[in-house]
C-alpha cells in the first residue's frame, strides 16, 4: 500500500513513520510538509537516516488522490480544509486532529476556536475507536481519530457506563500527559526550564476534549454525562494517565465491575485489564499501542476509582490511528502494532 502523511514532522507524524516502516502490507510512506517542502525529513529528523530518505513534498490534492491511504497529523483546523477534497477520490483519510470528532459545528468553534469543518465531511466521519465501533470503522472512508485524553478516559469509564455500574451524571477526571501532548511547537508551558521539576494544570475546566468525551458516552452507551475533567503536565515525554471517580449505582459490587471489563475487552488485543494491583505506570505502556486498565472500588466513600494509561502517540494518536487503517483495509488489526512497551 502507497501511505500519505501530512505533517510528517510533527510527533504525531514521526510516530506514524516510526510504525508504518515496519508494517508488513505498507511499501512507499510519502511524507508532505506546508513549511519544508524539498527538505530531506532524514536531514532535520536525523534518527531516520537510512530509513526514510525522501524529500518533504508540497499538499497537492492530485498527487494525494493517487495514495492508498493519507493521514493527517497537522494543527486544529488544517485537516478540515485539505480532507473534504480528498472525499471519494480514493484514498482512505485518517485525522489526528479533532476537525472531524465533534458533529456540532457550534460546539466546535466554541471549543477549538476555529471555523468547524465543513458539515457534509463532519457526517461522514467515523469517530475511530475500534473497541466501541469497529463495524463502523471497518466500512469508514474519513476517520476521526480519538484525541489522546479521550482515548485513556473513554476506554476506562465505557463498560461501566454502558452497564449502569456507575451514574455517569458525576464522573470527576483528573488527567495527567507528558510533553509530547504538546508536539513540536514549543511552548512556555513546555520549555525545559518551566517543565522540569514542575508539575502544571492547564486549561482548567476548559480542554477542548471535554465536549468529545461527553458526545462520546452519550453516542455509545445512549446515556447523558456530566464530567468535570482537568488536564496537567508532568515533566517526562510520553505517557497519560486519566484518573477518574464515579459514584457506584445502587448495589454495584466489585465483581460486576470486573465482569464488565471482561465483557468488554477479554478479546480487545489492546486492551489489559489489571487486577487489583497496587502501583502502575504509563511506562508499562511506553511505545506499545496498550491501553491499560484498572478499576476499583472505594467502600469508605461508595465509588469507584478507574484509572486508564496510554502512550500518547501510540493508542492516544499514531498506533490507533494504523490501527483504524488496518481495519479499513481489511488487514489484521494488530499488523504493524505488536510493540512490546519500552518498560526500562
Ligand atoms: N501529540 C499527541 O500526543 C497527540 C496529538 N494529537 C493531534 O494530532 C495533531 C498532530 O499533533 P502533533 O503531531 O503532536 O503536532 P505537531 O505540532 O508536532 O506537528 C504538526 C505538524 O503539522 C504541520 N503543519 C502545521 N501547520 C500546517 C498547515 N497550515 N498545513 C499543513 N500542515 C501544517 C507541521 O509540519 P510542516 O510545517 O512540515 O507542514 C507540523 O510538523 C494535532 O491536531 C494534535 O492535537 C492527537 C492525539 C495525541
Ligand atoms: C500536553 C498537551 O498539551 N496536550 C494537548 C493535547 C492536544 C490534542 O491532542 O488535541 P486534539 O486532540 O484536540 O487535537 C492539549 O492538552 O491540548
Amino acid at each position: 500500500m502507497k501511505i500519505g502523511i501530512i505533517g510528517a514532522t510533527g510527533y504525531g507524524g514521526l510516530e506514524l513513520i516510526r510504525i508504518l516502516t515496519n508494517h508488513p502490507n505498507v511499501h512507499e510512506i510519502h511524507v508532505f510538509s506546508s513549511s519544508e517542502e524539498n527538505i530531506h525529513i532524514s536531514h532535520k529528523y536525523t534518527h531516520l537516516m537510512n530509513i526514510i530518505e525522501q524529500p518533504l513534498q508540497a499538499i497537492s490534492i492530485d498527487t494525494l488522490a493517487k495514495l492508498d491511504v493519507v493521514f493527517t497529523g497537522t494543527p486544529a483546523g488544517v485537516a478540515s480544509t485539505i480532507l473534504p477534497d480528498l472525499l471519494g477520490k480514493g484514498p482512505k483519510l485518517i485525522d489526528l486532529s479533532g476537525d472531524f470528532r465533534i458533529q456540532d459545528p457550534t460546539i466546535y468553534e466554541t471549543w477549538y476556536q476555529k471555523p468547524a469543518a465543513p458539515q457534509q465531511a463532519v457526517q461522514q466521519a467515523v469517530y475511530g475507536l475500534p473497541e466501541w465501533n469497529r463495524q463502523q470503522i471497518q466500512t469508514a472512508e474519513l476517520i476521526a481519530n480519538p484525541g489522546c485524553y479521550p482515548t485513556a478516559t473513554l476506554l476506562s469509564l465505557l463498560p461501566l457506563i454502558k452497564e449502569g455500574l456507575i451514574d455517569p451524571a458525576h464522573l470527576y477526571t483528573d488527567a495527567k500527559s507528558g510533553a509530547s501532548g504538546a508536539g513540536n511547537k514549543p511552548s512556555q508551558l513546555t520549555h525545559y526550564s518551566e517543565l522540569n521539576e514542575n508539575f502544571s494544570i492547564y486549561k482548567i475546566n476548559s480542554h477542548q476534549h471535554i465536549p468529545e468525551i461527553e458526545q462520546t458516552v452519550t453516542t455509545l452507551t445512549g446515556k447523558t454525562p456530566t464530567l468535570s475533567f482537568n488536564t496537567h503536565l508532568i515533566p517526562m515525554t510520553r505517557g497519560i494517565m486519566a484518573t477518574s471517580y464515579a459514584p457506584l449505582t445502587a448495589g454495584t459490587t466489585n465483581e460486576q465491575i470486573q465482569e464488565a471489563l471482561k465483557t468488554a475487552y477479554d478479546k480487545e488485543p489492546f486492551v489489559r485489564v489489571l487486577a487489583d494491583k497496587p502501583v502502575f505506570s504509563t511506562k508499562q505502556v511506553y511505545g506499545s499501542n496498550f491501553c491499560d486498565i484498572q478499576v476499583t472500588i472505594d467502600p469508605r466513600t461508595n465509588r469507584a476509582t478507574i484509572v486508564g494509561v496510554i502512550d500518547n502517540l501510540m493508542k492516544g494518536a499514531a498506533g490507533q490511528a494504523v490501527q483504524n487503517m488496518n481495519l479499513m483495509c481489511g488487514l489484521d488489526e494488530k499488523a504493524g502494532l505488536t510493540l512490546v512497551p519500552l518498560m526500562i
